[in-house]
């Protein structure tokens, strides 16, 4: 078994009188492309949001690349090593899609007229750094050709890669996305599926929600099956198929 980058345990988490996570957990291991499904109202954002620090778990433990984080908040969990994009695009739309991945490296790049004639020569040079690392991370996603493109003008799928760009100029352990494919046309799906093939290749580690579950079937190397707020199964996507829980949950159509 590879090294274990993700390992979360005994995650609870209540809103009012609805348990929507009990003793949840999830072990990723490095270099894995891990899927968390479930039907609808199972849990899969809120987890996904505890383990990003958007949400405070009621319990749980929390250790990434054998370190113990805190999800206390979503910068702290940035700083361990996780970047995140979210199932409603959010890019600076008004912003170019280079400035968008020059913003993911946390620069400023927006100085004032003062800042652009006086600016330190170190400054400078960094700065440059900055943005051809971004440029190659719009290449390595796809859209290099519309690095100047003011964000809100690229189409669907690309504004997706773009959140891909962006989450990956924090250089982060772990890729966690937030339904991906979610509005993409077909085409757009099987471009999407190269893509996350391409940055496992990379070493990276990716953890997704998605509702395709034929997607995901294809694309993961191991699932996590949530039904109402609990786990019901883990395990390789042709396992996962003949689960008779899995497919008892997703027939079950109550949710
Ligand atoms: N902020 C919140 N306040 C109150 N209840 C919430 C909140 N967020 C989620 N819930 C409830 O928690 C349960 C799990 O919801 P969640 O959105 O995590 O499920 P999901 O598996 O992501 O569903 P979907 O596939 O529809 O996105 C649901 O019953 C939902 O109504």
């Amino acid at each position: 078994m590879s090294e274990i980058l993700l390992d979360i345990a005994g995650v609870n988490k209540r809103f009012g009188g609805l348990q929507a996570l009990t003793d949840v957990g999830i072990r990723i291991a490095r270099g894995q492309i891990h899927g968390l499904i479930g039907p609808n109202g199972a849990g899969k954002t809120t987890f996904f949001n505890v383990i990003t620090g958007l949400y405070q778990p009621d319990s749980g433990t929390f250790r990434l690349g054998g370190k113990p984080y805190s999800p206390s908040a979503p910068h702290e969990v940035a700083k361990a090593g996780i970047a995140r994009t979210f199932q409603n695009i959010r890019l600076f739309g008004e912003m170019s899609a280079l400035e968008n991945v020059m913003v993911g490296r946390h620069v400023r790049t927006r100085q004032g007229v003062f800042g652009a004639i006086f600016r330190h020569k170190a400054a400078r040079i960094e700065e440059a750094a900055i943005r051809a690392r971004a440029q190659e991370l719009l290449d390595f996603v796809g859209i290099g050709q519309y690095a100047q493109r003011t964000a809100k003008y690229l189409s669907y799928g690309d504004q997706r890669r773009l959140e891909i760009a962006r989450a990956l100029a924090t250089e982060p352990q772990l890729l966690a996305l937030d339904e991906p494919a979610a509005g993409m046309n077909a085409t757009e799906k099987l471009a999407l599926r190269e893509l996350l093939v391409k940055i496992r290749n990379e070493g990276k580690t990716v953890l997704l929600i998605e509702h395709d579950v034929k997607l995901m079937m294809g694309l993961c190397d191991r699932i996590t099956v949530l039904e109402y707020g609990k786990q019901i199964a883990e395990g390789l996507p042709s396992e996962i198929q003949k689960n008779e829980a899995v497919i008892k949950a997703y027939l079950g159509g109550a949710h």
